[in-house]
């Protein structure tokens, strides 16, 4: 391992670069946020998801918004817990407590970490807990702001719903759920042109042809991302009042939606 990348105790490791498909795999094993994921995952993202650190500091400013005094903040399927980090930035409602929740045992031994790294640079950040548990059978507790932040792209299609209704039925008057998820387009034109700007921006970043296509196989099976107004008509019938886009870069968009 590089001096750069090697791990230094009580300092997250940040900076490795994701190379995780540079070479040819004879097959290409489906996509899950294993360790070798969790150790290039703040590069991977960056260079895969456009506007990714824009959303992520942006729903610390909307969480603060939102949050409302003595409540919960869940970040509902946090991996190393940037949202979780940009709330505990951001939030200054008294009384408040974040809970970031993943199911993949690597992510949550290495979001610990770097929150405790977080406590260790700031003073009087909320309170933290990090939960490892399958959000769709998660009991929540009344909460004013719920970050969805490119995790219900990963959930089975069919339990979509009843975790939307569960998450509108946890938000107190006042709170928002904040959901950021990959789009699929139902006019095949436009569906070719934003996934054809989406592979420019990949390649832009440094990602070559080969890693681009491995990728795609890989997360083609386990990650199924809907359209905009498949987003607003399931959140309406979850129970949500208003569905609001405050952000889109090319096919990656986030919303807030109103209880
Ligand atoms: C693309 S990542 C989310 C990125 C993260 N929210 C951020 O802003 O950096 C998706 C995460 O959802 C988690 N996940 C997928 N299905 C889950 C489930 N049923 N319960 C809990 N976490 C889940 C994965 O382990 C993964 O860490
Ligand atoms: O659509 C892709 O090609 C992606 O790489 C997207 C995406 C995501 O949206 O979560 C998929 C898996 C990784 O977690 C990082 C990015």
């Amino acid at each position: 391992m590089p001096a750069l990348y090697r791990r230094t105790p009580g300092l997250p490791v940040s900076k490795e670069p994701d190379r995780l498909f540079a070479t040819p795999l004879a097959q290409v094993p489906d996509f899950t946020f294993n360790e070798d994921v969790v150790r290039v995952f703040p590069d991977m993202i960056k260079r895969s998801v456009p506007g990714y650190p824009t959303i992520v500091e942006n729903i610390g400013v909307l969480a603060a918004q939102f949050a409302q005094p003595d409540t919960l903040l869940y970040d509902l399927g946090s991996s190393l817990g940037a949202v979780t980090q940009a709330m505990r930035r951001h939030v200054r409602s008294e009384g408040c407590k974040v809970l970031a929740v993943d199911n993949s045992p690597a992510m949550v031994e290495r979001c610990r970490e770097y929150l405790s790294h977080q406590d260790a640079m700031h003073q009087e950040l909320l309170p933290v807990q990090v939960i490892e548990a399958d959000i769709t059978a998660l009991d929540l507790q009344p909460a004013s702001v719920v970050a969805l932040n490119f995790t219900l792209q990963f959930i089975e299609p069919q339990a979509r719903l009843a975790l939307l209704g569960r998450i509108r039925q946890c938000l107190v008057p006042g709170g928002a759920l904040i959901l950021s998820e990959k789009l699929r387009f139902a006019d095949p034109q436009q569906q070719a042109l934003l996934t054809d700007l989406h592979v420019a921006f990949k390649r832009a970043n440094g990602y070559s042809e080969l890693e681009i296509a491995q990728k795609r196989s890989a997360i083609e099976n386990v990650m199924k991302p809907d359209s905009l107004e498949e987003h607003r008509q399931r959140l309406l019938a979850a129970g949500f009042s208003q569905v609001v886009p405050w952000f889109q870069c090319l096919n990656f968009a986030s919303l807030i939606a109103l209880p």
